[in-house]
């Protein structure tokens, strides 16, 4: 409940403070709803004035209508207006937020796990979706100041229109079905949207556009998109089929009774007992009365629906603050590195799976040194990169930076001074310059910098290719743009790697995958050159391969396998010992010959 209310509390006060103005202007709607509930009993007034014969009456009570009606559409388009923009604005301030949030956690958790990821996938599903609680509270806020002003002007008419209302407490306690329906249908519809989404951009990304096509597999694409997007709108149909069923019997146990109730307040006029205005402003209410529970009841589910995104915008808020606060180290790493980096007894495993990547490794990488990690596919070499990227934490064991465990370092500073190249790297649709450049923001906008980490990624001759050189646009869905090979792509990502200038932790995570062999030589080449220059500071450079022949010249070779360290010693050592990593090897070179 109290987080219901901070829910209410953070949309109040993001509109507020997002614009004043407006969310002044919003409140002239609901001035808006007070005439409109008072307009049966102007209509009461006219009409025993007329009965009486009274023009004067009739003559005020005629203007009280007009002029309240005229004024009504004044505030009432003021207000929806001031609403709606208000509600874009707000909407664009939290999606705004929710990007921040997501990119800032510092794990990776919140973008590999199903469950977070269907949390996270009603937020990105629905634009501006936190702006529409704004719309909602407005709307509850304006239905509630109307059901209160109906409800006295026919209590002030007669008070056995109450009974009216009274008939609308079964509408109300069906309410807790109706929300109950809602929440199952955006539960269930949150995977399949996903699933929609991700085979939407499957059938239109260029991407997979030779796959889908040599494996004809657009009709069965198709079909499985409308087996989603079917699986995704259907909990959502069926809740509104629920919801109208129990609309229409309501309505029908209403409207029969307020037939009888009229019927019998028309005899009582007729004998004497109630008065014309009274009978004429009843069935003016009639229809206001109808909606008062209709009213309480959206105004219900509108504030629950409410307070369920807002709840998982805050859930998002409270996650990244725990990560956050997890990772509360403060520690400013060091210069130089004196010893290296040792992992202790590092256990890991992934949410959710049922057994550890990584197992029980213990392993030092000497300040200075290169050390090769090989082993075959799954064998947990990019779980072990993500640890030292602080991407995850331990499960169990530790991992130490000149002997201080990692927890401890500012994670932000400690990722500062790491750089690299990552097997899954992010093909950013930039301008040249800065898709090298970002990799030190400081020095974006240094060419100088920017054409030695080409020449470091052995991307030099990439630049030749790009029509405007390193102020090409890159991706052809821009103007103008280009796109790049799979190599090309790689080698940028590299030398994006390659721009800072004094990393303590250099991190080549396959990077060479879609590289031929002339030019991954003569990249590793240029590896080796930086890491001696890296030597000075005690720099670690961690080279994950599949290419056996690229491991020779590494200070320290580590064969994983399955998550374990089954070997680790130099490259001729472990050639000499006949084991896994000589098994391997042998295999490759034989491939090769
Ligand atoms: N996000 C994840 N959630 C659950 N399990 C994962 C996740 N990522 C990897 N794994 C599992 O962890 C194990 C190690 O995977 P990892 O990617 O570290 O291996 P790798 O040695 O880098 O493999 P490759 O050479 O194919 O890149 C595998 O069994 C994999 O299925």
């Amino acid at each position: 409940m109290r987080d219901n209310w901070r829910g209410i509390w953070l949309v109040l006060s993001t509109s507020v403070r997002t614009s004043p103005r407006l969310a002044l202007l919003s409140l002239t709607e609901t001035m808006s709803k007070l005439l409109t509930a008072a307009a049966p009993l102007f209509i009461g007034i006219f009409a025993a004035g007329a009965i009486d014969r009274d023009s004067r009456r009739m003559l005020i009570a005629g203007l009280a209508l007009v002029g309240s009606t005229a004024l009504n559409n004044v505030l009432q388009t003021i207000g929806t207006n001031a609403r709606v923009a208000l509600m874009e604005q707000v909407g664009f301030s939290f999606d705004v937020k929710i990007a921040e949030l997501t990119a800032r956690i510092p794990t990776l958790e919140h973008l590999e796990r199903a469950d977070y990821l269907d949390r996270l996938q009603i937020l990105r599903d629905r634009d501006g979706i936190l702006g529409s609680t704004l719309n909602a509270l407005i709307n509850t806020a304006n239905s509630l100041v109307y059901a209160v002003s109906i409800l006295l002007v026919a209590v002030s008419a007669d008070w056995r229109l109450l009974i009216l209302v009274a008939l609308g407490v079964p509408r109300l306690l069906a309410t807790r079905w109706s929300m109950r329906w809602g929440t199952v249908a955006e539960e269930q519809s949150a995977a399949p949207s996903r699933l929609s989404a991700h085979l939407i951009d499957l059938t239109t990304s260029a991407g997979a556009g030779a796959e889908t096509r040599v494996f004809g597999l657009q009709r069965e694409l198709q079909r499985r998109v409308r087996a989603a997007a079917t699986a995704w709108q259907a909990p959502g149909v069926r809740a509104s089929v629920q919801n109208a069923g129990l609309a229409a019997a309501t309505a029908i146990l209403f409207f029969g009774s307020a037939i009888a109730l009229l019927a019998w307040m028309t005899h009582d006029a007729l004998a004497g007992s109630v008065s014309v205005q009274s009978l004429v402003v009843a069935f003016g209410v009639v229809g206001g009365l109808e909606r008062v529970s209709g009213i309480v009841s959206f105004a219900v589910q509108d504030v629950a629906r409410v307070t369920r995104y807002i709840s998982r915008f805050l859930w998002l808020r409270d996650h990244a603050a725990s990560v956050a606060g997890a990772h509360d180290g403060q520690l400013e790493p060091p210069d130089r590195l004196e010893s290296g980096i040792r992992l202790e007894g590092v256990s890991f495993r992934y949410a959710g799976a049922d057994k550890d990547s990584i197992t029980d490794v213990t392993l030092d990488a000497p300040a200075g040194s290169v050390v090769a990690l090989v082993g075959e596919n799954g064998a947990g070499k990019s779980t072990l990169v993500k640890l030292l990227a602080g991407l995850y934490q331990p499960t169990r064991g530790r991992i130490l930076i000149d002997g201080i465990d990692l927890a401890e370092y500012d994670l932000t500073a400690w990722r500062s001074r790491m750089s690299g190249a990552f097997q899954d790297y992010a093909a950013f649709e930039f301008i040249a310059r800065e898709v090298v450049g970002i990799g030190e923001l400081e020095r974006l906008g240094d060419e100088a910098r920017i054409r030695q980490a080409l020449y470091d990624g052995a991307a030099e001759d990439v630049l030749p290719s790009l029509p405007d050189g390193l102020s090409t646009q890159l991706g052809t869905t821009w103007a103008g743009g280009v796109d790049l090979s799979g190599g090309q792509g790689q080698r940028l990502a590299i030398s994006r790697g390659m721009m800072r200038s004094r990393p303590l932790l250099l991190i080549l995570d396959e990077p060479t995958s879609a590289l031929d062999a002339a030019t991954e030589h003569n990249l590793f080449e240029r590896y080796a050159a930086a890491a001696r220059e890296a030597v000075g500071r005690g720099a670690v450079t961690l080279l994950v391969t599949h290419r056996f022949s690229t491991v020779a010249a590494a200070d320290l070779v580590v064969v994983l396998d399955q998550g374990r360290v089954v070997e680790a010693g130099r490259h001729p050592d472990l050639l000499a010992k006949g084991g896994h990593y000589a098994a391997l090897y042998n295999l490759q070179a034989r491939g090769y010959r």
